[in-house]
């Protein structure tokens, strides 16, 4: 057991049918908490009975792209792909109630503005008040080891969830790529996520 972060337990779980971006259904253990650090309701969503070290999707919330289909970003086909792949291969879909990178919808929609008018997607939230990215993934960490998953493989193309995860004492023993998804209109954004990851990745290398 790793101490670094405060322990969460499972609540309750419950199974649900859960139509595939390919149209077949299939059943998912949807799984709850208690004791999350942040109080928030974030939730765990199992495919198939995974192995060991399973694959592991953590997908912050959007509303505007999960439910209403904006195409300003890539998380409605990210989620897709990451439900497609999981319910194909088995695995666990933790649904993190971070919207807006952590900095909640309205004020989401508020970094929308300021980026119609020319700053980028990080830009956005600094000239908010807000970090670029406000999201911590301790509960995510709480989640995995009250499900008794100490190491996982984990679909993403962000440099920071692999090191948070791991920070808190997750192992990640590989992490898979999701697929690039682009739209009319959320060029600028994947853009400006490569850049960041880039960045990140250089000071990552030279120790900042
Ligand atoms: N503040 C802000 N949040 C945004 C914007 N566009 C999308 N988001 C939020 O970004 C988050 C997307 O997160 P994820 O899909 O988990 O991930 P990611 O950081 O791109 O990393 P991977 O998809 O794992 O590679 C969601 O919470 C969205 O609401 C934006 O322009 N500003
Ligand atoms: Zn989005």
């Amino acid at each position: 057991m790793n101490h670094r972060v405060p322990p969460a337990v499972v609540r309750g779980q419950v199974t649900m049918p859960v139509r595939q971006p390919g149209g077949q259904v299939l059943a998912a253990r949807v799984v709850t908490f208690e004791g999350l650090a942040d109080g928030r309701e974030h939730l765990v969503v199992t495919f198939g009975d995974p192995p060991q070290v399973p694959l592991v999707r953590v997908h912050s919330e959007c509303l505007t792209g999960d439910v209403l289909g904006s195409e300003r970003c890539d998380c409605g086909p990210q989620l897709a792909e990451s439900v497609a792949r999981l319910g194909r291969e088995g695995g666990h879909l933790l649904y993190l109630r971070q919207e807006g990178r952590g900095i909640g919808l309205y004020n989401k929609l508020d970094a929308y503005l300021l980026q119609d008018g020319g700053l980028d997607t990080f830009e956005a939230n600094l000239a908010l008040g807000f970090g670029p990215d406000d999201r911590d993934y301790t509960v995510a960490a709480q989640m995995l080891r009250a499900i008794g998953v100490e190491e996982v493989e984990l679909l993403t193309n962000n440099p920071d969830k692999r090191a948070q995860l791991e920070a808190a004492g997750i192992g990640v023993t590989r992490t898979v790529p999701t697929r690039t998804h682009l739209t009319a209109a959320n060029g600028r954004y994947l853009e400006a996520k490569r850049r960041r990851a880039v960045e990140q990745a250089w000071l990552d290398s030279v120790g900042r």
